[in-house]
């Protein structure tokens, strides 16, 4: 199976958990009957963005009422859905979780975002997830009758080395449930995604909450769906809404045939540099303190 529909959730995020829930799943049957097969919601898509929410709106995944909707909606429509991400409590820690279900309504994997988002552009935006969050400790990619995938959340997806290891790995798609903002959104967001996908020649979608101007975190919206010669094959800007892409993974090969950077690595080469550049890094940054 080459050849499928592929669909990003752009919903709007409110206060009220059980709306954004039942939100999620009438989008989720909106898209099951356009013919999508694989189904993925924006980070995030419980609670409203912010750390200060986190603790509040956390579940256990499974157990919590969001994965629950999610596994019900998944088997009703028959489809996979990457469930955007949640704050998930494990314990006394708190992660920002992607839970992922297969067309029986199993979970078959759950992604704990490994980059947490902490930066400061002063003057326009800090952020420091780690003030709640932990990170997760591994790489998550699951496999389908159509092709494997890659999971990463938002800031995720600024880490090269995660989208190569995963398309090393045989990942054909990375989904990237995200919520880029209004400072790195118009500056980073689609350029970072086409970067991901020419890296690697492969599909690189996004899922971002619908943009809310009263929110305190302010979402830039504009999910889109690259294929892997670089090209925005689907997208939208801030509204509510639902996008598609009907994905050929025969194209996959074909930019891999005409432009064979996949085979013109020189594994023998970077491998030693970088390492040492992992050294210098990580002395430089001791140094710092
Ligand atoms: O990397 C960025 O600019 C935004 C990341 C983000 O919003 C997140 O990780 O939730």
């Amino acid at each position: 199976m080459s050849k499928f529909k592929l669909a990003m959730i752009q919903m709007a995020v409110g206060i009220s958990k059980p709306d954004n829930l039942a939100k999620a799943v009438k989008f989720i049957q909106e898209a099951s009957s356009s013919g999508a097969s694989i189904i993925t919601l924006p980070e995030c898509f419980n609670s409203p963005y912010g750390t200060k929410y986190f603790p509040e709106y956390a579940e256990s995944i499974p157990g919590g009422p969001s994965t629950e909707a999610l596994s019900k909606a998944a088997k009703e429509n028959s489809v996979y859905i990457v469930g955007g991400s949640i704050p998930e409590k494990d314990g006394d820690r708190l992660y920002n979780t992607c839970a992922v279900f297969n067309p029986k309504g199993e979970l078959i994997t759950k992604h704990r975002k490994v980059h947490l988002f902490d930066i400061n552009v002063p003057g326009k935006i800090r952020f420091q997830e780690s003030e709640v969050l932990s990170p997760g400790e591994s790489l998550t990619m699951f496999s389908t009758p159509y092709c494997t995938i890659g999971v990463g959340i938002c800031y995720d997806i600024r880490f090269a080395e995660m989208a190569q290891i995963y398309s090393n790995k045989g990942c054909s798609l990375l989904l990237y449930p995200g919520a880029f903002n209004m400072t790195t959104g118009p500056a980073h967001w689609e350029a970072i995604q086409r970067a991901r996908a020419l890296d690697n020649q492969v599909f690189v979608a996004t899922a971002s909450p619908a943009r809310d101007e009263n929110a305190d975190y302010v979402a830039w919206g504009h999910s889109s769906v690259v294929d892997p010669w670089g090209t925005v094959i689907s997208t939208t800007e801030e509204k509510e809404g639902v996008i598609y892409a009907n994905i050929d993974l025969s194209r996959l090969e074909e930019v891999r045939k005409m432009i064979p950077v996949t085979k013109q690595k020189r594994y023998d080469l970077y491998q030693p540099a970088t390492l040492a550049l992992k050294k210098i890094r990580q002395d430089d940054l001791y140094d710092s303190h």
